[in-house]
């Protein structure tokens, strides 16, 4: 999904700086954008950074912000410099998505005090981001994983609130902030991920008004009695607000941070909408709500399914002394994840006798994590003398009970090590999901093997089939384990068939995809017109002077391949005619179409109003049209037609508009990728030779202006044309969204079809528009009808 863009920047030297400081410090082209700032495009979350008014755009049209890279950064012992997949179960499961959606990933190198150029890796675009060794101790050890790691897990260890560490948090995700900001393209998607980064939605929002903003948090949100001891609790809330959609692995989670809103600001909440009051008096509404992350399920699949894995896994048990059972834990060294309880439950199983050392073994994989923080280097040391003391109980000379792995193997080896196992032990005391469950279930392709899972894990909300535990209740943990080993299989295989149905309803491109259609508005649109919206109609209905703005393809006439077949529906033309007949009620046509192309196909009734390109066009109650270009304007253009014809005339399907102030490159019937190719050309050869032109871009349309001018302001000139006290406006391109944005209290502002928008209403096509302005019409002709009587 990379996109044409102003310049391909490269956060080199990313010093933290925001807005006008940065883009000149990185020594990127700047661009002024005042516009959007004044309209509020999308207005930032209250106390968030000002609107910055210099914006310099990338390239890529998906940005993903992690603290960690998919690699990390590696020196070995003899001084070889290299890359390794990095920890953790986020990198787990954002690598296949980003794979598939050629975007790029900002993140940290996994090192300290070393600057990365941008580069490809497996088919990933990496963005790196610095760290200095104190940003390290301060802000990923300090205050990510010393005060929010407990605090949001159910402060299962104690968090420490230093207020340097938090000093460093803000350094650091505005540096976050900026180089997102560097790399995405106008209006792109960001997705920023988990709490290490909660605050850089609100500060991108202040950068780059014009992107759209999504945030996961793969960590548990914690109710309001342990969240409220964090004394930055309102700036990150804050922060996160600066989003558009806010993703949590639980409805629990999500349900927290609600009531978190409700308590610490006092905003309405309703289900899972929060409503944002903006500078200027109106909502922002935030989507606040649960997608449970899943992993590659088919790639799991198909790794357990290759005969080297399945032999390795052979070996493994081979070298364990071919047990009657394996038994497997694979953690991060964490003391989120319960590993002490789990040893507890197993030696006392051991000790009972309920478990036999001949004939069963549990391997635990431990993989290092946060070897810096103390408390786990106290865990460490607590668990390898739990584990030392347990084979010294309980281990015979040609029997181990625990083999202890402190190490980190590669995927194909995890898989092997899933097949081995009999049963699956994880006991985690509070984990956002826990991805090990989901991959042990995935790997199970003969629907052998039983989980034995917590009910705090995530993942407990939808693998129901497992044995479900608590943790902190010793006796029942054995008990399940008994049970697990035990279990006849018959019902081993009935549980896993079931578990393994479920996993594959929510792999992690279905979570991928719920989480971006929710955020960019491409899901599905119900049919017909909402009663919310019908209540609004009645309201502006009743307004003084009315002035009903629509915009024409799309809206008004359905989408086709030639421009000049276009016409409204005829349940809309009748629609229109009747506004325009009813008393203080004015109709405009805005539209990107020149005028004389717009008037060709609406045809519209004498009164209405009539704006093209964009707003540069106007025709207002006079036959002539207003515009005037000055010689420069005229010879800019000519050289603009041969730039674009060139280009258009190499693939076929591709066509240029000609308007009065600029030309617009059409690729709607060229393949996808052959359109996006021929619109990042078009972009880099104007820039080159005419980079003063305005560009705005459209559904599958580039047009260059000599001349700018939008949607917005043309709805501001035709509002104080006709002295409207209430708007009406309708839209269904990227174009529209800056008509909505001028919109205020007392307006109606309607998107038509999918697509993210900043309209508080949404209707599914054409038809379901006519249906509206045929209510607004009834509704409009019974208030004139009441006046009437009123009067006489
Ligand atoms: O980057 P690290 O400090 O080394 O930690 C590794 C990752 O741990 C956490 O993973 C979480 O995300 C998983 C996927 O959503 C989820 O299954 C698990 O329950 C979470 O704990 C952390 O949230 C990541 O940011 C870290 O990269
Ligand atoms: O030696 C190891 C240990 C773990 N993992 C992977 O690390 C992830 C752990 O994710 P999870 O959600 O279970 O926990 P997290 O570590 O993110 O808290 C899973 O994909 C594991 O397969 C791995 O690749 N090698």
């Amino acid at each position: 999904m990379r996109r044409p863009g102003a310049e391909r920047v490269r956060p080199r030297n990313a010093t933290g700086e925001t807005g006008a400081g940065a883009a000149a410090s990185l020594g990127v082209r700047a661009r002024c954008e005042h516009r959007s700032c004044r309209n509020g495009f999308i207005i930032s979350a209250p106390a968030s950074p000002a609107p910055a008014h210099t914006v310099a755009y990338g390239d890529y049209g998906l940005v993903v912000v992690s603290n960690r890279l998919p690699v990390d950064f590696v020196v070995d012992a003899d001084g070889n410099e290299g890359w390794r997949s990095s920890p953790g179960g986020l990198v787990t499961a954002l690598e296949p998505v980003m794979r598939e959606a050629d975007g790029a990933w900002v993140g940290w190198a996994g090192v300290a005090d070393r600057e990365f150029e941008p580069f490809e890796n497996d088919g990933i675009s990496i963005v790196p981001v610095p760290l200095s060794n104190e940003e390290l101790e301060r802000y990923y050890e300090g205050f990510s994983n010393d005060t929010l790691w407990p605090l949001y897990h159910d402060v299962i260890a104690p968090p420490s609130y230093h207020r340097e560490w938090w000093e460093s948090y803000v350094i650091v995700n505005r540096r976050f902030a900026a180089a997102a900001a560097m790399v995405a393209a106008r209006g792109a998607t960001v997705w920023v991920h988990d709490y290490q980064l909660q605050l850089v939605p609100a500060m991108l929002r202040g950068l780059r008004p014009d992107l759209v903003i999504g945030f996961f948090n793969h960590i548990p949100f914690p109710p309001y009695g342990i969240y409220s001891q964090l004394p930055w609790r309102k700036q990150i809330i804050e922060g996160l607000l600066g989003a558009d959609v806010i993703g949590f692995q639980r409805v629990a989670d999500a349900g927290n941070f609600t009531r978190a809103v409700r308590r610490l600001f006092g905003y309405t909440t309703r289900h899972t909408v929060v409503e944002v009051p903006t500078q200027n008096g109106e909502l922002r509404r935030v989507v606040a709500t649960n997608f449970p992350i899943s992993i590659d399920v088919a790639g799991f699949e198909e790794m357990a399914g290759r005969p080297e894995i399945q032999a390795r896994a052979r070996e493994i048990r081979a070298g364990l002394g071919n047990p009657e059972t394996v038994m497997l834990g694979v953690d991060r060294l964490d003391y989120t994840k319960g590993i002490a309880h789990r040893l507890k439950a197993y030696g006392e199983l051991l000790a009972q006798g309920r478990l036999d050392i001949e004939n069963t073994v549990l391997v635990q994989v431990a993989s290092p994590s946060r070897e810096r923080v103390a408390t786990y280097m106290t865990l460490r040391d607590e668990i390898e003398l739990q584990v030392g003391r347990l084979n010294g109980d309980h281990s015979s000379i040609s029997h181990t009970a625990i083999a202890y792995l402190h190490q980190a193997y590669p995927r194909e080896e995890m898989v092997a090590l899933y097949l081995a196992a009999d049963v699956m032990l994880v006991t985690a005391l509070r984990d956002g999901m826990n991805l090990v469950a989901k991959e042990y279930v995935a790997c199970r392709v003969n629907n052998d093997g039983v989980l034995v899972l917590s009910e705090f894990a995530g993942a407990s909300d939808e693998l129901k089939q497992a044995l479900l535990i608590n943790p902190h209740d010793i006796e029942g943990l054995k008990d399940a384990i008994e049970t697990a080993v035990r279990m006849p299989a018959k019902q081993r295989r009935k549980r896993m068939k079931t578990l393994r149905k479920r996993l594959r309803q929510n792999s992690v491109s279905d979570w991928a995809k719920a989480f971006l259609d929710d955020l960019t508005g491409r899901a599905a649109v119900e049919p017909g017109v909402p009663d919310t919206l019908i209540t609004k109609l009645r309201e502006v209905a009743a307004s003084e002077r009315l002035l009903v703005a629509l915009d024409f393809d799309g809206t008004l006439a359905p989408h086709v391949d030639r421009p000049e077949d276009a016409r409204a529906l005829e349940s809309a033309r009748t629609a229109v005619m009747r506004l325009v007949a009813l008393p203080e009620t004015r109709v405009a046509f805005v539209s990107g179409r020149a005028l004389v192309s717009l008037e060709q196909v609406a045809e519209p009734p004498e009164s209405v109003l009539l704006t093209g390109s964009h707003g540069i066009e106007m025709k207002l109650d006079q036959p002539e049209i207003s515009l005037n270009l000055l010689s420069e304007e005229i010879a800019q253009l000519a050289s603009l037609a041969e730039i674009l014809d060139g280009i258009a005339s190499k693939a076929e399907g591709a066509w240029v508009e000609r308007k009065p102030a600029g030309f617009a490159l059409h690729t709607r019937l060229v393949p996808a990728p052959t359109g996006l190719a021929l619109q990042r050309t078009a972009r880099a050869s104007v820039q080159g030779i005419l980079p003063s032109l305005s560009v705005l871009e459209g559904k599958n349309v580039l047009e260059f202006s000599v001349r700018s001018g939008n949607k917005g302001d043309a709805l501001q000139q035709l509002r104080a044309y006709t002295q409207a006290t209430s708007v009406f406006y309708a839209g269904d391109d990227v174009t529209d969204e800056h008509a909505f944005a001028v919109q205020g209290a007392g307006d109606l502002s309607l998107k038509i079809g999918q697509g993210f928008t900043v309209a508080g209403n949404r209707v599914r096509g054409p038809e379901e528009l006519a249906e509206v302005l045929a209510l607004l019409a009834d509704f409009r002709a019974a208030q004139a009808g009441a006046l009437d009587r009123a009067r006489s």
